[in-house]
């Protein structure tokens, strides 16, 4: 049924999935194709952990997290170790306190509400940051297939790595992301999955295109 306050709704896309599933390849895609703002949620979370590590403070005390997630305007988004598998253990740790989270919402949730649209990409962003996205993709892939991508990734970067260590480390990361108790990854009820297992980047973002289009067409 038509629904004109949804069709004239600011075009938000949600993008959510486990590690290196190919979540932030497709949503940086699709804000060039729809011409629409991009934010990787997961690097926000990726700064306080290089916060916290860089003042030495203890991923175990939430008050520290907490601290570190008040300094992360003082992280250069290009700096190389934000990229890093350490960090992104450390991120998956002090993402799970609800403190963390709640200091780093309404940024989110700002960018999110913004008037244009965007797209956003993250663990939580269809269930959480924007429940109310016209467009919402849970992107997937084998453990397998994940690992590869990310091993051959950090190798092009020149970093040493074993195939079994980053596997290991992506499916204890996949556990912990999915079983806390706040905003845990998981796709939202009105969310397409997309499996990338099989497919190119090419194949992937065409895919991607299609379900938004479709989801578009479907609120028009
Ligand atoms: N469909 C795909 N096929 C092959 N490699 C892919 C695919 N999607 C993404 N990649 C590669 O896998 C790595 C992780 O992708 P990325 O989009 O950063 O994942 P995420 O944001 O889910 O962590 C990158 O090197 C990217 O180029
Ligand atoms: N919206 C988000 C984004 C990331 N995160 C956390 O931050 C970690 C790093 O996220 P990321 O998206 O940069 O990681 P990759 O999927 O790129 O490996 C994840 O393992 C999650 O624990 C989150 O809790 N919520």
């Amino acid at each position: 049924m038509s629904s004109p306050s949804q069709s004239s709704a600011p075009l938000v896309i949600a993008v959510d999935g486990p590690a290196a599933s190919g979540k932030g390849t497709i949503a940086k895609a699709l804000a060039r194709h729809f011409d629409l703002p991009h934010m990787d949620t997961g690097l926000l979370y990726r700064s306080v952990a290089l916060s916290l590590w860089r003042f030495g403070g203890d991923a175990g005390n939430p008050f520290e997290a907490v601290r570190a997630a008040g300094e992360i305007d003082k992280i250069d988004p290009d700096d190389e170790e934000l990229r890093s598998e350490t960090v992104g253990e450390l991120a998956s740790r002090v993402s799970a306190y609800p403190a963390v989270r709640k200091a780093l919402f309404e940024r989110q949730r700002a960018f999110a509400a913004q008037d244009g649209g965007a797209v956003l990409d993250g663990r939580d962003i269809g269930t959480v940051i924007a429940p109310e996205a016209r467009a919402k993709l849970f992107v997937t892939a084998s453990p397998d297939v994940r690992a590869m991508r990310r091993f051959k990734e950090l190798g092009a970067r020149g970093v040493e790595v074993h195939y079994e260590e980053v596997l290991a480390d992506i499916v204890a990361r996949d556990a912990r992301d999915a079983d806390r108790a706040a905003a845990p990854l998981l796709k939202a009820e009105d969310a397409d999955l997309l499996d990338t297992s099989d497919l190119s980047i090419e194949r992937a973002v065409q895919r991607a295109i299609a379900l938004v289009e479709a989801r578009l067409q479907a609120s028009a």
